[in-house]
This record gives C-alpha cells, structure tokens and sequence, in this order.
C-alpha cells in the first residue's frame, strides 16, 4: 500500500512530492527537467491571480461564510474540523487514484479507525464526527453502518430492539448495513425474493435466498466489513405471504470475522473510476436457510406474535421506507457540497488561466472573462447556493415530518416522499451533470486526476441510482402531483409545496407582466412564471391521461411517462427557487451579502427558464419577447458575478485537502503544483519504463532491421 507497502515505493513517493529537498537525491532525470522548468516556476509563483481577484469582492466574504454554513457556530466547527483532518497525514489522500483496489479498502479500514480513535479522543460530538466523516472524504463501511443500519433501527425497532442493538452499534461492538437490493430487483422494493419464513416450533425465522437473482447485491459494506445487517425479505408466517420486512441478521463472526454457516458473501467487483468508489466494498449475500431469533424482526411497525400470528400496527405501510426517505434528505445536503467542490475548483482555475486575447505579447485573458465560460460556469455556482438552501429547508421538513410521525400524525408523509424522492432526483442529476461540466471548464487539466475532478466525478455518479433511481423517483413525484390534480375539482386544497396548485384558475390563464430585462428581477413575477409552468405542464398531463379514455389510468400513465417526468422536474424547480427567494427574504447579515444572493437567485431561477424555455413558451406561461427579456437580464447578472466569483467560492471554506485539487487550490498558485504532482506518477519511477527491454526495444530495433535491409 502507498503507506503501508514497499518500503521503495514508499520512499520515492515521499521524496517526489517534497519540492523543497535537495536536488542530490533526485535521479538525474528529475533534476533535469526540473532545472529547466525551475525558472518559469519562479515567475509563475510571483503571479497572484487569486488575490487580484479577492480584491475585487462587493461583499463581506467571512459574512457569506456564515450564510453559507448556516451560523457562526457551524463555520466556526467546520473549520476546525477540516483543520483536524488536512493536518494528519493518516488522512492524506493525494495517493488514493495509485493504491490497488486492496490498498485502497484497507487504507479505508485504517482511516475509519483512526477517525475514530481521534472521535474518543477528543470526546468529538456527533456533529463534529460527521464533519470528520464529510472531511476525511472516502466512502466507506460507516458510511452505510451509521447513514442506514443505525437509521433502520431507530426507525423500524421496537424501544426494547433499539435498546439491545443501538448500543451495539454505537461502540462499534458490531458493523451493520443495510441489505435491500437484489441481483433481481431493486427499484422495486415489493419485487424482492428473499425469504424470511416463521417457523412456530422453533420460534425463528429461516432467512433463504430462492433463487440466484435473489441474492443481495450491492449494499454498501456488505462485501468485506459488515457482521451484522438489515436485511429486506418477504416475510411468510402460517403460509402467507405479508411482503417486505426488516431483519437483523449477523453475517460474520464477532471472533474472526468468518461468515456465519449458511451464509455466502463476497465483494461484487471494481467500480466506474479510479480511487472513487472503490474504497467501498458493495457486497453480495446469499442465505441458505439461515435461522434468526424471532425478535430480530424489526418490530415497531408490524409484529409476528409467538404463534406465528401476523399483526400490523396501525401506522401506514410506507414507513418501512423511512430509512431511505432519511438517507434521500442527506443526499439533497451532500449534492451542494460535491456540487460547490467542483464550482470551487472551476472558478478558482477559470480565473488562473489564460488564453488568447493579446497580439502585442500584452497579457491573455483570463478565461473567466469569456462571457461562455462565464454562462456555463456562473448558472452551476448558483446551483450551489441554492441546492445548500433547499437542502437546509428539506432537512427542516425531515424533522417536522418525524416530529409528527412520532405523535401518530402522518398526514405530511406524503409531502416528505414527494419533497425528498423530487429534490434528491433533480440535485444529484444536476450535480452528476455539472462536475462534468466543470472537468471541461478546465480544458485538458481537468481531466488529470490530480485536478481532483474524475474522482469526484466518479464517487459522485452513482448518487443519481443509489437511494431511487432518479427517474423512478421523479415518477413518483408525478404520480403525487396526478392525485392532486385530480383531486382539485372536487375542491380539496392541496397543502405545502403543492399549495400553489389551489390557485389553478388564476394560475392556469394568467399571463406574466414583465416588460423589461429589469422585471425579471421581480421575486413575484419569477414566482409566478414558475407556478404557471409547473401547474400547466401538470393539469396538461392529467387531461392527456384521462383523455385516452379506452386506457386504464395506469395505462395512460405509462404512455404520458416521458411527459410527466417533465412536470415532476418543473414542481421541483419550483421548490428550489422558491425556497431561494424565501431564503432571500430573510434578514442576512454582512456587507453586500443579501445582494449577492439576490444576484445568485436571480441567475439560478433565470438560467432555469433559458434552459426550459420551451416550456414556458409552450404553456403560454411567457411570450418569446419576454423569454428574450430573461436571456438578456442573465447576461447582466453575469457581469455583476464576475467580480465577486472567486469570493463567492471562497465562501465555502473548503481546505486544499479536501478540494483535493491542484487547479483549485486558494492561492492559485496551480502551475507549480499541476509541475510537481506529474512526478509523482508511479511511470516516472523510472526514467526507462518497465517493459521497455521486453516490448518496445525489439520492436524498434526490428523496424530499424527492416530499414537497414532496403
Ligand atoms: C473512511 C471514513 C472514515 C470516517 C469515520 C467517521 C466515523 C463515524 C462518525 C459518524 C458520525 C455520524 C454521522 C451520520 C452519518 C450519516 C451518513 C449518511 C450517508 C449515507 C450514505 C448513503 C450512501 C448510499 C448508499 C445507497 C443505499 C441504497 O441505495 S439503499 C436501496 C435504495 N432503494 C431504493 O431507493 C428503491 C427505490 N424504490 C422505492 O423506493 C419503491 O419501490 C417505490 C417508491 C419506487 C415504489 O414503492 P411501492 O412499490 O411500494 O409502491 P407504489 O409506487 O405503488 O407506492 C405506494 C404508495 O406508497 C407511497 N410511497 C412510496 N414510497 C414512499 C415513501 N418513501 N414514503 C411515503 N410514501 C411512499 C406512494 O406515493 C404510494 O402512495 P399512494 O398509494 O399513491 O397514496
Ligand atoms: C454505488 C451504489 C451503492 C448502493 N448501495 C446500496 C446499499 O447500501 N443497499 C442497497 O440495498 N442497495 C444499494 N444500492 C442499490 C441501489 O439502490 C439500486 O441500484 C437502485 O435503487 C436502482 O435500482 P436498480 O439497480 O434495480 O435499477 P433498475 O430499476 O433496474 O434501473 C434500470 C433502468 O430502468 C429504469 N426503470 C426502472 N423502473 C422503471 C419504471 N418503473 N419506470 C421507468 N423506468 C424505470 C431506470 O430509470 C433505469 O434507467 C447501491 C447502488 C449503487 C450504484
């Protein structure tokens, strides 16, 4: 392992990456090429982009950190947080992209306990961990232990359960994942094939894998760490079947880690990128009738009594979602900080970088000023703000929900599932997009892995399948927004992020206001163009169902999908520009700070009615003048952007260590660091590379014969 392995390569890493040894115990070749560059280096260090930049910031930038963490307290433990992680070289991460797949999970292994033998240590609360845990930044068996057992369990066990496992889980006594998806069926949940048969004369239940597609496949540490986990199965007692439930199951043995008898698991194989994902061994499980106590059925929402009696408690079978409805909510949260990681880098490295602009060997233009770079780059860094802000309301909305779950009302369920399964789609698609988008923002660099970008990338992609695939989840939303259109003739008034539905007869003929670039600046006239859009692309929806009359609703469904995926991601744009304003509204703090969130909101809700312009246009909702009106009041807040950009990144005060990029680092001092960071490329090791005498020798000295020859 990087850190752990041969002692050769160890030595030689360490020795690359320190810039400030003596030259004498670089190999001849480095010194070489690093003599010759040294000169340019020199100059290029002289240069600070970054500072010129600063300097040009309207706005209190150390207020806009507050406004970005969300108070003073929460900068002030991020801080220290990130500090804590950058500065212990256990946590070093530079390597990661190099490491082997067996490297790189047991440097997952000795980093996880070493986070959390600094978390005893320092008595950390459970908001710092977390911090430690968003710093340290390599997925891993915690994440799933602590972001869906320890959930599934508080959510779905009875006090008694919770107080016999959580206790377990706490101290690390046991690993625990959540085992849902099959090799078969995973989006849908009722499809799944385990078993878990009651067995009266034993009082047990026998866990069983039917058949090959039934076997777990992809629970995040399941593979290699896990001895315990939730495990989804259809549960059959007095020979019918009552569909999925939740069991405890132990996997592995508390003494050696084996697999328990009966049990087959394994790692299910390499994934999309290098380091990335990798670092997380996604499993594969198999039972062979493999026999639990009763009582290790998780029991709060329906229970199987000692005679194998079925009984389910009053509560809405939909609970037993819940721990995916938590994880969807977190997942909205982490969108805005994978998405603000690679904006960070994007806008630092746009402001570094020059090209073109100059005849007379006068400066080149920094390719921020390019108004595309600026209207590719300016929307996604305004999709930061706002996806952190809808983020903070969801989790809101999250703990009001469980709040009235707890007293027994579960009339705001469906608001939740609507709100998490709608926000989580759209985040992560445009978060999935848009680093993409920032890796060729940076021209060729970005697609170094030392520009941190490809990593990202890879580590964040999969959020857009994990916890719902995003368009089963947006049906979903579609589906929620059919029930509630229909339900407005009969008068009943949608409630929360649905509410605007009640104004359908002024929304459904009203025709936006705006006459100038400067109206769309108008809160109220963005607001309403929104609704209208959302509402109309919704009841359009609806008509066309019940207009094919010879179809079934489901049918019809089906057939219109494609179009109400469209109206569910309109509803839920809605809801982040709404929730933008509102955050707008607010009292902000700060020299300049309010204003530049104007200014944000004003480009994301903008950008969002350019990119969607057909449908605004196609509902009538807005003329073409007025559309071209949006386009031209968005060039101008671009221009108001620009100097506060590299600000505005500062603002979420991320360290180097866990930009964890060499174009995006804060003094922009990028050359140098993109210089050095090649060296450390294991193929530099040696300055003839292996496989030369074996391959490319003989096959040029052959060329070289057959020339001789003619
Ligand atoms: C190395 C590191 C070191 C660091 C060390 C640090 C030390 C530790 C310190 C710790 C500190 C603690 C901090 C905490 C950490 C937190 C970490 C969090 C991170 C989490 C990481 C996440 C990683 C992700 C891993 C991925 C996991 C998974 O993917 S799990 C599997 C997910 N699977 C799915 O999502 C499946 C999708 N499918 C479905 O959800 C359903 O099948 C369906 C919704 C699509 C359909 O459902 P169904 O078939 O039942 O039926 P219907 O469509 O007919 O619906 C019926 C009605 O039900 C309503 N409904 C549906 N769903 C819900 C719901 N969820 N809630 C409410 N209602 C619902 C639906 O609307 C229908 O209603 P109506 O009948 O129409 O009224
Ligand atoms: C990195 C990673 C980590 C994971 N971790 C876990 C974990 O810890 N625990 C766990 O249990 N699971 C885990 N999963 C599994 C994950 O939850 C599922 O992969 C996910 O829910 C999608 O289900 P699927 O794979 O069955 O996709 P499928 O449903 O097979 O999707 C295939 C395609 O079909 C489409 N499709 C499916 N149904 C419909 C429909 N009704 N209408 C229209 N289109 C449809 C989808 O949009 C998609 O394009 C993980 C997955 C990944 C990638």
């Amino acid at each position: 392992m990087w850190r752990g392995g041969s002692n050769t390569r160890t030595c030689k890493r360490r020795f690359f990456s320190s810039p400030t040894r003596s030259r004498h115990h670089r190999p001849p070749y480095i010194c070489r090429l690093h003599s010759r560059g040294s000169q340019h280096l020199k100059a290029m260090a002289e240069v600070d982009h970054l500072a010129a930049e600063r300097a040009t910031a309207r706005f209190d930038v150390e207020e806009m950190k507050v406004a970005w963490a969300g108070s003073r307290h929460a900068v002030h433990v991020a801080d220290r947080m990130a500090r804590l992680v950058a500065s212990d070289p256990v946590f070093r991460k530079d390597n990661r992209t190099m490491l082997s797949r067996k490297e790189l999970f047991k440097d997952t292994l000795r980093k996880a306990a070493h986070a959390w033998k600094r978390i005893v240590e320092l008595r950390l609360t459970e908001e710092e961990a977390d911090l430690l845990r968003q710093y340290v930044d390599q997925p891993g068996y915690v994440d799933l232990h602590w972001g869906m057992f320890v959930p599934a369990i508080k959510g779905q066990g009875t006090e008694e359960q919770q107080h016999k496992w959580l206790p377990l889980a706490y101290k690390f006594q046991i690993i625990g994942c959540y085992a849902q998806t099959e090799l078969g069926h995973g989006s849908n949940v009722q499809g799944l094939e385990t078993t878990a048969t009651f067995d009266p004369k034993t009082d047990e239940f026998v866990i069983h894998s039917p058949t090959l597609t039934s076997s777990k496949w992809w629970p995040g540490g399941l593979g290699k760490a896990s001895t315990h986990a939730v495990v989804y199965a259809r549960l059959i007692t007095e020979g019918k079947d009552y569909g999925i439930h939740g069991f405890i199951v132990q996997l592995r043995s508390l003494e050696d880690h084996s697999p328990l008898p009966g049990v087959t698991l394994g790692d299910i194989g390499g994934k999309f990128g290098s380091g990335a994902y990798n670092s997380m061994d996604n499993g594969v499980l198999r039972f062979d009738h493999v026999r639990i106590p009763r009582d290790q059925m998780l029991m709060r929402l329906s229970q199987v009594t000692r005679e194998g009696k079925y009984v389910h408690s009053n509560v809405p079978k939909q609970l037993l979602y819940g721990t995916m409805v938590y994880v969807r909510q977190s997942i909205v949260a982490d969108a805005s900080k994978a998405l603000s990681r690679a904006v960070c880098i994007a806008v630092r490295y746009s402001a570094v970088r020059k090209q073109f602009g100059s005849q007379d060997g006068g400066p080149e233009t920094q390719v921020l000023n390019y108004k595309t770079q600026q209207s590719r780059l300016f929307p996604l860094l305004a999709s930061a703000y706002a996806f952190r802000f809808v983020g903070d309301w969801l989790n809101w909305l999250y703990t009001d929900v469980t709040q009235k779950l707890e007293a027994k009302d579960f009339s705001t369920l469906q608001e939740a599932h609507a709100c998490t399964a709608g926000l989580k789609a759209v985040t992560t698609s445009v978060t999935a997009d848009a680093i993409e988008e920032c890796r060729k923002l940076c021209g060729g660099h970005g697609y170094l892995n030392s520009s941190g970008l490809p990593e990202l990338f890879a580590v964040y992609v999969p959020a857009c399948t994990y916890e719902g695939d995003n368009v089963v989840l947006l049906l979903q939303v579609a589906r929620i927004l059919m029930k509630t259109v229909s339900q407005l003739a009969s008068g009943k008034q949608p409630v929360g992020t649905m509410a605007y539905m009640g104004k359908v007869q002024y929304l459904m003929q009203c025709k936006s206001a705006v006459s100038s670039a400067e109206d769309w600046l108008n809160p109220d006239a963005i607001q309403e163009a929104f609704e209208a859009r959302a509402l109309r692309m919704a009841v359009n929806c609806a008509q066309n169902i019940s207009q094919a009359a010879s179809q079934e609703e489901a049918a019809g469904f089906y057939e219109r999908s494609p179009d109400l995926l469209e109206a569910a991601v309109a509803h839920i744009q809605l809801i982040i520009v709404t929730k933008f304003i509102e955050k707008v509204h607010q009292e902000i703090p700060g020299h300049g700070v309010k204003e530049q969130l104007q200014a944000l909101c004003n480009v994301y809700a903008l950008y969002i009615l350019h990119k969607h312009l057909g449908d605004f246009l196609a509902t009538g909702c807005i003329t073409p003048r007025q559309g071209a009106l949006a386009n031209e009041q968005l060039g101008k807040l671009y221009a108001q952007v620009r100097p506060n950009a590299v600000a505005l990144v500062d603002a979420f005060n991320y360290t180097d260590h866990y930009l964890g990029s060499v174009l995006g680092r804060y003094d922009g001092d990028v050359y140098p660091a993109l210089y050095e960071e090649a060296w450390k490329d294991p193929l530099n090791e040696t300055v003839v590379p292996e496989g030369y005498h074996e391959y490319l020798r003989p096959l040029i000295k052959q060329q070289q014969l057959k020339l001789s020859r003619l």
